[in-house]
């Protein structure tokens, strides 16, 4: 694989590599989707492909990759339970709750997270925040009627303790963007977000949303990648798996 070049793909091949450690052969992995879990992805074609691996990707990205790499890729439903899934994120906090969906996989990456035992996220230090809320929070909504469920949020946001209440609905060039599973995102910008479990409970009890982007009680622990190669870690310190 070519080694990266900017400082931020170094961070990220970074800690897509640090990753490695922990996959042990024979495991049921979960693969995430975007940047920093192509390196992984790549990585683990180059490294790991001959270790009785069965690959549960989180997107069609993810599976056209991760065949091309020569992993044995299985559908989630084949597979049941999964030992661990490694996974970008947008954003995340110091108590491990994510912004994820920037590359609009969310849904499927929930369902694979909340199916393994354990989730690992792979970062670059710039996605290390204080507070969420900065990177526009993702919500995939069914296309039926988006525009009334757009509404729904607009007026649930008028309420909720966040900074900014634009929403939007996600477009690939002149299009809508539509996910693997057929539906919208629309993106939130709240800039910063007071109380995300209650935003997220509030969010999924509209009609016509699927999923929102907050994943929350899902990682266990975080490799962040530093530009100059190294990593850190951090781990989730309480609480159980929801
Ligand atoms: O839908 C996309 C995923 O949630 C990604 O894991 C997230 O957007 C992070 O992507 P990247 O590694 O490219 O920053």
């Amino acid at each position: 694989m070519q080694e990266p070049t900017t400082p931020a793909e170094r961070a990220k091949f970074a800690a897509a590599r640090r990753a490695l450690d922990y996959v042990e052969p024979g495991m049921r992995l979960g693969l995430g989707t975007g940047s920093t879990a192509v390196f992984l992805v790549r990585l683990l074609g180059e490294r790991m492909a001959d270790r009785d691996l069965l690959c549960v990707p989180t997107s069609s990205r993810t599976a056209a990759l991760a065949t091309e790499c020569g992993l044995n890729v299985r559908a989630l439903e084949d597979v049941d339970a999964l030992d661990l899934t490694i996974d970008g994120a947008d954003e995340f906090d110091p108590g491990l709750t994510l912004i994820k969906g920037g590359g609009g996989s969310l849904l499927q990456e929930k369902i694979v997270a909340a199916a393994s035992a354990r989730m690992v996220v792979i970062a670059d230090e710039s996605k290390a925040v204080s507070r969420l809320g900065a990177f526009p929070l993702p919500v995939e909504v069914v296309r039926f009627g988006w525009r009334s469920t757009m509404r729904h949020i607009e007026r649930l946001l008028a309420t909720e303790d966040v900074d900014g209440r634009g929403v939007r609905r996600r477009t690939a060039g002149d299009e809508p963007f539509v996910t693997d599973e057929g539906h919208f995102i629309l993106d939130l910008d709240l800039g910063r977000i007071g109380d995300a479990p209650g935003l997220a409970r509030r969010l999924d009890s509209l009609p016509g949303v699927v999923e929102t982007g907050l994943f929350l009680g899902l990682a266990d622990a975080a490799i962040v990648g530093r530009e100059d190669g190294g990593v850190d870690f951090v781990e989730r310190v309480s609480g159980d798996r929801t």
